[in-house]
């Protein structure tokens, strides 16, 4: 286990098996549409790769790039559009397929973006929910795990970059970023 992590939350095979169940119940409930799954960079590229193949219908995959912790591990509470979804997602099933809900800022900013651009419907797909740290009103329709109030890395999940290569998610010490 890398020095900096704490404790271990979820293995590999913990993660493995919410893809399988995640990407069940994504297949029933669009059975015959043709969604556009929309992965949120960076975080999500690990989670995204593992839930699409899980996913036994036609689907399109995009990407939308959003940030807004800038190095930090609080959020900085305004968000950069980093990259703009290139597929026309109007009229469209989209599913936005995110590493983690913490204040529920980042969320509530792209579902204003998808109203924006007219979508048929939209969804949210996350790894992990932080419910205790949520600013603002947000909910994902399909969730792999809770996690408590601290801060996480792996599996795609970064401080300043570094730790998304983990293939499990665990708590950083916090003394990595009081440091
Ligand atoms: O609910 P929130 O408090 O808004 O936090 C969730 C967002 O924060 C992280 O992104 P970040 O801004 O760190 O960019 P990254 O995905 O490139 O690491 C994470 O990937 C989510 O998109
Ligand atoms: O706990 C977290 N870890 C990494 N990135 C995050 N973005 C929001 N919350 C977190």
């Amino acid at each position: 286990m890398n020095n900096d992590i704490e404790r271990v939350l979820f293995s590999q095979e913990d993660i493995q098996e919410a893809c399988r169940r995640l990407g069940a119940q994504i297949s029933r409930d669009y059975e015959g549409k043709k969604p556009v799954v929309v992965g949120v960079l960076k975080g999500a590229i690990l989670f995204m790769v593992d839930l699409i193949k899980e996913m036994d219908i036609m689907t399109e995959v995009d990407f939308l790039d959003v940030s807004s912790y800038h190095g930090g591990v609080a959020s900085t509470g305004s968000i950069t559009l980093n990259r703009e979804i290139e597929t026309d997602i109007s009229g469209r099933h989209v599913i936005i397929v995110e590493d983690i809900i913490d204040t529920g800022l980042t969320l509530q900013y792209m579902l204003n973006y998808l109203n924006a651009h007219h979508v048929a419907s939209a969804k949210v797909c996350t790894l992990l929910d932080k419910p205790e740290g949520r600013k603002v009103t947000a909910k994902a329709d399909y969730v792999g795990f809770n996690v408590p109030n601290e801060f996480v890395v792996g599996y795609g999940l970064d401080y300043q970059e570094f730790y998304r290569n983990l293939p499990y998610v665990g708590v950083l010490k916090p003394d990595v970023y009081s440091e």
